[in-house]
């Protein structure tokens, strides 16, 4: 028989429908002030996927202005990184597009590793500030050799997972995976997530710290399956691919969405929790 604490744990911990399993564990007691608490799943959405659909189709379709000119047949090379004037076209473009940058950096909290901040300009309240980069893993999909000591998995509220760490054995399997789902030449992921420049400056998603009761979140997660209608040559700016080439249904992406407006300067803090009733 189960004793009432151990009864009590797993209907705790069952209801722990997102974010970063190893964190969690062990950091539970430490920043349950910090907890974010839904009533239903379906509230957990901030803003509507179509407001999120049109402000990456907006971005993507002047990155790849920028970077093929717009030509809709895709060509398979990447823009050329030997440009010397290119990122600061990518830079300037994006400002005028989304009205903000922003960039990975030392956290401000002591011994958090990376963080990311904005940069430049404002982030409005409700905008999509960062995507949540990485292998997506249906939640039958065998993912333990991947997770061992990574701290990059994140769990979506359905249980898919998103391992979006950029080195070892979770980058060779984006690798591979973004290689083989090609549409003719048409590449269906980006995977310069992986390296120190993403041409999606918004991959950087993995690298928001977790708030606390002295840096509260501002910006919160939000899935976001990708639509049929998403121009196939934008493709090439997602940051996400499916572990397994026979996952039906829609691209899961995860986004990061402003919970209130971030000025230039501000790093970004996500709650690691979200408790859906
Ligand atoms: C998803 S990663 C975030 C990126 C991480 N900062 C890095 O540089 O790799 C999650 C890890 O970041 C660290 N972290 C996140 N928020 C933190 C905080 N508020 N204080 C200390 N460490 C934090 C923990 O090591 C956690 O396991």
């Amino acid at each position: 028989m189960l004793s009432s604490a151990v009864r009590r744990f797993l209907d705790k911990w069952k209801s722990y429908r997102h974010r970063f399993v190893p964190w969690v564990v062990f950091n539970l007691k430490k920043n349950e002030q910090s907890l974010r608490k839904v009533d239903d799943a379906k509230y957990d959405k901030l803003v509507p996927d179509g407001e999120v659909s049109a402000s990456l189709l907006k971005l993507f379709t002047v990155l790849h202005r920028i970077h093929y000119g717009g030509k809709n047949h895709a060509e398979l090379r990447p823009p050329p990184h030997d440009d010397p004037g290119l990122e600061s076209r990518e830079a300037d473009a994006v400002l005028r597009c989304l009205g903000f940058n922003i960039h990975r950096r030392p956290s401000s909290v002591p011994g958090a590793g990376t963080g990311v901040f904005v940069s430049e300009g404002l982030v409005l309240k409700g905008a999509t500030v960062a995507m949540y980069p990485g292998t997506i893993y249906q939640p039958y999909e065998p993912i333990l050799l991947q997770s061992i000591r990574n701290p990059f998995v994140f769990r979506c509220i359905d249980g898919i997972l998103v391992d979006g760490n950029d080195r070892g054995i979770s980058r060779m399997v984006f690798r591979s995976c973004s290689g083989r789902d090609r549409l003719g030449p048409l590449t269906m992921s980006d995977t310069s997530w992986l390296t120190d420049s993403p041409l999606n400056p918004l991959a950087v998603g993995q690298y928001v710290n977790n708030c606390s009761r002295h840096t509260p979140a501002n910006v919160c997660y939000q899935e976001f399956d990708v639509p049929g209608r998403f121009p196939l040559e934008l493709h090439r700016y997602l940051p996400n691919v499916n572990y397994s080439q026979h996952t039906r249904g829609p691209l899961r992406c995860v986004v990061l969405v402003a919970l209130r407006d971030i000025k230039a300067g501000e790093e970004l803090f996500s709650n690691y929790y979200t408790i859906v009733h």
